[in-house]
């Protein structure tokens, strides 16, 4: 059976990605604003007529007339000139319908390579809802192109798309020498659409509340806040849940077992070790449900207006906001969406600080800590306290980040060369469907991660901590005695003027792989210290009696620096080709965590002492 091979192309923010998810069945990133796809993408799916259809989903682009990087990317795609990238049969052009202005003098750009090419008219139900009324029949017969109506987060208008690009041969549409003349747009426009009288009213209204010179930081931060309040307060009903389910299975998985290894391991490894971590699902998801509202709702690149001057003051711009906020998620994507920056040394700093914002995983880190160590009262009878350390912990992060960079910019004489610029996407009320897909893919991404890397870690771990068992004749615990006893005590004394016990020591090891898997080793450690029937699912509680306050802080303090993700450092090393800015990012973060930690401890031990 044959293959077809088809490109999407079109504006920032139309739709390609939604439509590609939709052609393809995949779940890449989708988002309310420009620039969200900074890669190009591969998929297929199979045509009603039987053949396997390639689709290329690419990053948007304003004009082909251009020199930028996406411009030439978009281009090269469109002719077949990327090595290894077949030539697309059919060109894909999509344009939002809300903003055919714009999009037109795209699609005319695109016609004017000559390939066979459909045209996708997405958003068309808020063109709709505005009352935007296009002839699309019209518009066919004036573009000489195939025009089909998609909805590209329903699925409406997907069929129709497919059909049209299955036909058996497509055409070549007819190359008009002036149709890139700004007047062939107007002349189409008016021929085909009707505006209604008033548009964007709302985005207007909500616009002078939110980007309003006074009132827009104020309520940016009050967003923030209200945030990481939800994300403490709501989770703990559910995590209270999980962690009552953990020791109730717990208990019924171990009881029929003797005494020895596989008890052990059950008890230890798998419900103290992992389990520890599980319980953070809640508060995961929570998180992600407000990042991925804010990222639908079109609010983003307005915070990045209202922080370009902060961050200007950092050397940055509001550029870097966008990929800063997605490093909240994880460092990873934030470090990806760093391409959008043009201006190089700005895009090193933001991947230099990016590590410092601080990612899920390190929320099992400090919600263990705060909760074993920092009272459960409220403040002002409404606020968790634990709730605003947490936020605090936050801030920390972006504080940290801005004075690194602030730091890196002294040395940078020149002016800014590149003045923001960045398109307003119209707001929008995110669609349930996909908000509870992508959550659901959150979910299931951490609990991978459980069954994966932290599963396999915390393993090697048990095994560390079980083998050699003790010597005939000692006194000490057993786990003295074995291999990873052994290493936390030689190690140990390094981080004495931290104010790190052995146990720590011995999961930062591991914790060096990913964050979360400190806590499922400081689980597996405990609980293997422990008597048998101590289950970690309590581990704040023993930690609570066997560290003091200092020890618990100054923990936190390393986890706001230590760059401890080897994915993160893998991304950089090809994000920026090489090990340079690797070994830069490792050896500052370690530096500070180190000097941030003893700050703590030797205050706060002056202070309780
Ligand atoms: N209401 C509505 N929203 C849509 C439709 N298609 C896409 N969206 C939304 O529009 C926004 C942009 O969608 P994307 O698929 O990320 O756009 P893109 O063209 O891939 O953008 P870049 O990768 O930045 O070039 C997202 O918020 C989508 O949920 C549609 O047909 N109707
Ligand atoms: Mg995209």
């Amino acid at each position: 059976m044959s293959t077809l091979n088809i490109a999407l192309v079109g504006n920032p923010n139309c739709g390609k990605t939604a439509l590609f998810n939709q052609l393809t069945g995949s779940r890449q990133k989708v988002a309310n604003y420009a620039g969200v796809t900074v890669e190009r993408k591969e998929g297929t799916f199979t045509a009603p007529s039987g053949r396997t259809v390639h689709v290329l989903d690419l990053p948007g682009t304003y004009s082909l007339d251009a020199l930028g990087a996406d411009e030439i990317i978009t281009r090269d795609a469109c002719l077949g000139q990327i090595e290894g990238v077949a030539v697309p049969d059919v060109i894909v052009c999509v344009a939002d319908a809300t903003n055919l202005r714009l999009h037109l003098r795209f699609v005319l750009e695109i016609r004017r390579l000559g390939r066979p090419m459909v045209l996708a008219l997405n958003m068309m139900d808020a063109a709709r809802k505005r009352g935007i009324e296009i002839d699309t029949a019209a518009l066919e017969r004036e573009l000489g192109l195939p025009v089909i109506e998609t909805v590209a987060v329903t699925s409406e208008g997907t069929k129709a798309l497919i059909t049209q690009i299955d036909r058996a041969t497509p055409s070549a549409p007819p190359i008009n020498a002036v149709d890139i003349d700004h007047n062939e747009t107007r002349r189409i426009l008016s021929a085909t659409v009707v505006m209604p009288t008033r548009t964007a009213k709302t985005d207007d209204a909500l616009d002078r509340f939110l980007l309003n010179p006074w009132l827009g930081i104020p309520l940016l931060l009050f967003i923030m806040f209200l945030v990481f309040q939800a994300v403490f307060t709501w989770a703990a009903p559910a995590m209270d849940a999980i962690e009552a389910s953990l020791a109730w299975l717990g208990g019924i998985a171990t009881q029929p077992l003797a005494d020895g290894l596989l008890k052990s391991f059950i008890a230890d490894a798998l419900f103290g070790g992992l389990g520890s971590v599980l319980v953070f699902l809640p508060q995961i998801i929570i998180l992600f449900f407000f990042i991925l509202i804010l990222e639908e709702s079109g609010y983003l690149p307005r915070a990045s207006f209202l922080l370009d001057r902060v961050m200007g003051a950092a050397g940055l711009t509001g550029r870097s906001f966008i990929p800063l906020l997605s490093s909240h998620a994880c460092a990873i994507p934030g470090i990806m969406a760093t391409r959008s920056i043009p201006d190089l040394r700005e895009r090193m700093t933001t991947i230099l600080i990016s590590p410092l914002m601080t990612c899920s995983a390190r929320i099992p880190v400090y919600t263990l800590l705060i909760g074993a160590f920092l009272p459960n009262t409220q403040v002002f009878g409404v606020l968790s306290f634990q709730g605003l350390v947490l936020f605090g912990m936050y801030l920390i992060g972006i504080l940290s980040g801005l004075i690194v960079s602030w730091v890196i910019s002294i040395s940078r004489r020149e002016k800014r060369e590149y003045p923001l610029l960045m398109e307003l996407p119209s707001y929008r009320f995110p669609n349930l469907k996909s908000l509870a897909l992508g959550l659901w893919e959150r979910a299931m991404i951490f609990i991978r991660r459980i069954t994966g890397i932290i599963f396999a870690v915390n393993t090697l771990l048990w095994v560390l901590v079980t083998f050699p068992g003790k010597p005939d004749g000692a006194t000490g615990p057993d786990i003295d005695y074995s291999i990873a006893g052994r290493i936390g005590h030689f190690i140990q004394p390094a981080f004495d003027a931290i104010g790190f016990n052995w146990q720590i020591c011995v999961a930062l090891i591991p914790g060096l792989a990913a964050r979360e898997v400190a806590v499922s080793a400081l689980g597996t450690v405990y609980s293997v210290a422990g008597s048998d029937d101590e289950i970690a699912s309590q581990l704040g509680g023993l930690i609570s009696s066997q560290w003091s306050l200092a020890t618990a802080l100054s923990l936190m303090a390393w986890y706001v620096f230590a760059p401890q993700c080897l994915s993160t450092l893998a991304v950089i090393k090809r994000e920026t080709n090489g090990w340079t800015y690797v070994a830069i990012t490792a050896g500052y973060l370690f530096t500070l965590a180190y000097v941030a930690a003893f700050a703590t401890y030797q205050i706060t031990l002056g202070l309780t002492s």
